[in-house]
């Protein structure tokens, strides 16, 4: 795994693995006052350069731990820097450094409420209620405070560490109830419940303060290999680059079996997105009606096929891929827009068992494959690697016994079920490796959640795919995941607007930018 950097940036640690590196520092001589007071700088500075959230004073919501500890040390810093701050220590404090901090802001003379604070208030809350140390429901009268507090002024609140209320593995409430925060300034490390879907309505922007984990107490952990991508992470990414000699043929050759009667426009935007890939060649077997007319729109495709169709509408693939020469491709895709016709997969499954180039199925292939007699278990009879790109009920449809795991634990077991790379998508997209490594996107953008985007994403990851493979015959494990975020980065910078064809386009653009960035700033 060479990319992301294993650094405290990329790095998304479990509550366990955050408290372990906490004790390594401790453990090695780091006092725990220091580590508390590092945090508590950080915290200021980052208060401070932001005056506009400071403008009507500031109420922070002390708890028992060290959460608590943390909040203590930034009021006093923004008390000694003339902000108007108040405390409310709702629970009794059961961590000595937290009471020793709590005495020094009551001599410094530091507001401190006794009773529950007004909810329609305009000062801003900062929730330093609980952190880490969260193991079960908020205690009543905090929660129905913090409820009142969303209802009467939504968002006026900033969480410390983890909203209180959320669980830091998991991302989810203890109990329906949580914190509703603007921000969430998150200490050391992303830890991973926060960035789970499940968790985004309360963590907001989620902010990592850097508390100087040193490098070498990160790269001991072995454990450690769930990492976090976002658009900086485009500056490094390792590109698939054929050598400049190569053909179009030595630059990946894929096909794509999509679209029907019944669903149209899936075929030509899964075209579009392997179009962006900037793959070698494409070939595609088509519904009748869009093999007369792609010629049109994308002259670059070679219809290769005619695929059957049912009364109803739906595509019937499995002849046209049984004729089809499949020893002459690097990465074949098989769903978008299929439809679910009454065929069997065991009318494919041989051909398919033996491909040996990548094979990418999305969309209704997964659930041709649930309602088959063969299941997922078929997926280890594969010689070739074989990635899939599910939303989450395809993948629930496909998995039914790992229905009762969240997201973030059943993706990495059907990795490791099935042998297969696994895009899991949603808002904050999952990839997971039969090797056990795990990335998630984060800082997308949820208007670019419209229909057919995840057509053009199989397109796309299909060719990068074809591209990965022309050059090595084998796949890195991390190209799955770089063809996600160039996908999520191009939804979410797309000037054009974010219907699915502008997003190829801008994706097509991106790759580019990647492939030769004076071409773009050329304008060529
Ligand atoms: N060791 C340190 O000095 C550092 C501590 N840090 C801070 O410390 C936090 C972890 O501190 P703690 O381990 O003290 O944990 P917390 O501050 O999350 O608080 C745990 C305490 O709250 C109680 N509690 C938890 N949930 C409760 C509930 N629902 N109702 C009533 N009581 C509840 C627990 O019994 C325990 O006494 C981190 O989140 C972070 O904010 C970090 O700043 C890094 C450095
Ligand atoms: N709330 C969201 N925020 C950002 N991206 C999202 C969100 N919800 C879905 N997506 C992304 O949108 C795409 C939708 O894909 P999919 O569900 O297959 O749609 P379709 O089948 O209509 O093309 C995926 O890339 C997914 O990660
Ligand atoms: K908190």
């Amino acid at each position: 795994m060479n990319w992301p950097k294993s650094d405290a940036d990329h790095l998304i640690a479990s509550t366990a693995q955050m408290r372990s590196f906490e004790n390594n520092l401790i453990n090695r001589g780091m006092p725990v006052e220091a580590l508390m007071e590092k945090v508590g700088q950080k915290l200021k500075d980052w208060f401070l350069e932001r005056p506009e959230l400071l403008l009507n004073g500031v109420l922070i919501l002390v708890g028992p731990g060290h959460n608590g500890g943390d909040g203590l040390v930034l009021a006093r810093e923004l008390f000694l820097e003339n902000i108007d701050v108040s405390i409310w220590c709702p629970l009794p404090i059961t961590q000595s450094l937290t009471r020793r901090h709590q005495a020094y802001s009551h001599w410094l003379g530091i507001k401190e409420l006794h009773e529950e604070p007004n909810v329609y208030c305009k000062t801003l809350w900062i929730d330093a209620l609980f952190g880490l140390g969260q193991t079960r429901p908020l205690p009543e009268k905090i929660a129905n405070l913090l409820k009142g507090r969303e209802e009467k002024q939504p968002r006026r609140l900033i969480s410390i560490d983890v909203p209180s209320g959320i669980c830091s593995d998991t991302g989810k409430t203890f109990s329906n109830v949580a914190a509703t925060a603007s921000y969430t300034l998150t200490i050391g490390l992303n830890k991973q419940g926060l960035i789970q879907d499940i968790a985004i309505p309360y963590v907001g922007e989620l902010i990592r303060l850097d508390i100087g984990i040193p490098q070498k107490v990160l790269k001991k952990d072995k454990q450690i290999n769930f990492f976090k991508l976002a658009g900086d992470d485009l500056f490094s990414i390792p590109w698939p680059e054929p050598s400049s000699i190569s053909s179009k043929y030595q630059r990946g050759r894929l096909l794509v079996v999509a679209g029907s009667d019944k669903y149209k426009g899936a075929a030509l935007l899964a075209l579009q997105g392997a179009l962006a890939s900037g793959v070698g060649s494409i070939k595609a077997l088509l519904p009748q009606k869009m093999a007369d007319n792609i010629w049109q729109v994308s002259p670059e495709i070679v219809v290769s096929g005619i695929l059957g169709n049912s009364i109803d509408g739906e595509s019937e693939i499995g002849e046209a891929i049984l004729k089809h020469k499949l020893d002459r491709l690097d990465s074949l895709l098989i769903g978008p827009g299929l439809a679910l016709a009454n065929e069997k997969w065991s009318d494919i499954a041989c051909q398919l068992e033996k491909f040996p180039g990548l094979l990418v199925l999305d969309a209704d292939a997964l659930n041709r494959l649930a309602f088959s007699t063969e299941s997922w278990e078929w997926i280890n009879k594969r010689e070739g690697p074989t990635w899939l790109t599910p939303h989450l009920q395809e993948f629930y449809r496909l998995f039914p016994n790992l229905k009762d795991l969240s997201p973030l634990d059943a993706a990495p077991k059907a990795a490791k079920m099935t042998g297969a790379n696994v895009l899991l998508k949603g808002a904050h997209s999952l990839i997971a490796s039969p090797s056990g490594v795990r990335w998630q996107l984060v800082s997308t953008s949820s208007c670019a959640a419209r229909a057919g985007l995840g057509d053009v994403l199989a397109g796309f990851v299909a060719g990068v795919g074809a591209i990965g493979f022309s050059i090595g015959g084998a796949m890195n494990d991390e190209l799955l995941a770089l063809a996600a975020l160039l996908h999520a980065e191009a939804a979410k910078s797309c000037k054009k607007g974010s219907k699915a064809s502008s997003i190829a386009l801008a994706l097509e653009k991106l790759v580019r930018h990647i492939q030769c960035p004076e071409c773009v700033q050329r304008n060529i």
